[in-house]
């Protein structure tokens, strides 16, 4: 009989994760996923929308041939949650590939923070302009932390500018991380001259217009994962060059796309291989919706710490 599965709780998958280690695995998973040479098998994430409580569960299954990583994770997130509740909850359920048994059950949303953001520093330090003073982050919620993080880590912006709905959010936000903030009274003060955009939002109207956005910045685009939500206006999504994570999710989930019509110039792990370039002189747009391989391959990588610690020293 297959051993029971572990539990690995928030905490420990927080101290267990370092963006060192991930990075170079999420860089492998891009590229996998982009060779379409059927080693990867990812189908765009189901979602149940929960109308009567303004929520969405979805389902990110994936299985990646080459590193034998079998994964899947749900996702909840709601527009209003109860007080101290955050909007996006997961659980990811890592599995033995050759059995198909449950070898853990992990927390997801340290692995979808943390992913998230690791994946937008990975296409900024592809497709970044040459200079990298100003950032600038639109929403104060647990993404424009985890982003700020390795941002200010990976990066070295002089300056961080933060936009929220709220400005007591902002500020709060500001008191959150390490390191000076400049917490601005609107979008487009945020926005101005700035290197790197970033927009991590619940918006579901555009948040984020082309004609703010200096010619030749890289702007990050990670909230409105509907088809009908939108976080950038036609002139953004038209003029930039147009970066995603998949097409095929591109074209079914994220309203930015759909409802622009713009064209799509290249998947991120396409970049990263070297298969498609990085237009970098040019003002480029990287759409993220999130993808199954990113949660597998940084579960398994947990699971790969976890079982190292666990290891007694010889
Ligand atoms: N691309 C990806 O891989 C992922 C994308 N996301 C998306 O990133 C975005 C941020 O997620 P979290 O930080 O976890 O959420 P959060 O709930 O912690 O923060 C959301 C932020 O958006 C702001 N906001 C809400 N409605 C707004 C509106 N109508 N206009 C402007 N601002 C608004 C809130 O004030 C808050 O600052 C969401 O859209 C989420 O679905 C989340 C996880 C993965
Ligand atoms: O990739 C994810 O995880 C998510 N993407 C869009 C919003 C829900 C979570």
């Amino acid at each position: 009989m297959a051993d029971a599965p572990i539990f690995i709780g928030a905490a420990e998958v927080a101290d267990l994760l370092q963006y060192g280690a991930l990075l170079p695995v999420l860089e492998r998973a891009l590229v996998d996923f982009s060779k379409h040479d059927g080693m990867v098998v990812q189908p765009v994430r189901s979602t149940v929308p929960v109308d009567k409580h303004n929520g969405f569960l979805g389902v990110m299954p994936a299985y990646m041939t080459e590193s034998d990583t079998l994964a899947t994770k749900i996702v909840r997130f709601y527009h209003q949650t109860a007080f101290g509740t955050s909007s996006h909850q997961a659980t990811v359920l890592l599995f033995n590939p050759s059995d198909g048994s449950l070898r853990a059950i992990m927390d997801g949303t340290v692995i979808t923070e943390m992913r998230t953001a690791a994946v937008s520093a990975i296409a900024t330090k592809y497709l970044k302009p040459d200079r990298l003073e100003t950032l600038c982050i639109l929403g104060s919620g647990a993404q424009a932390i985890s982003h700020y993080n390795i941002f200010t880590q990976m990066f070295p912006f002089k300056q961080v500018r933060v936009w929220s709905r709220s400005r007591e959010s902002a500020e709060r936000f500001a008191g959150q991380v390490q390191g000076q903030v400049q917490v601005c009274t609107s979008a487009r003060e945020a926005v101005l001259g700035a290197d790197v955009v970033i927009t991590v939002t619940m918006a579901s109207e555009p948040v984020l217009f082309g004609e703010w956005v200096k010619p030749g910045a890289h702007v990050n685009a990670v909230g409105a994962c509907r088809p009908e939500w939108r976080e950038m206006d036609d002139a953004l999504m038209k003029n930039a060059v147009l970066y995603v994570d998949s097409k095929e999710a591109a074209l079914m989930e994220s309203g930015d796309v759909i409802l622009s019509g713009a064209d799509i110039f290249a998947e991120l792990g396409e970049v990263v291989k070297g298969t498609r370039p990085a237009l970098c002189e040019k003002t480029t747009l990287f759409k993220s919706l999130g993808m199954a391989v990113e949660d597998a391959a940084t579960a398994k990588l947990v699971f790969d710490c976890w079982l190292a610690k666990k290891k007694p020293k010889l």
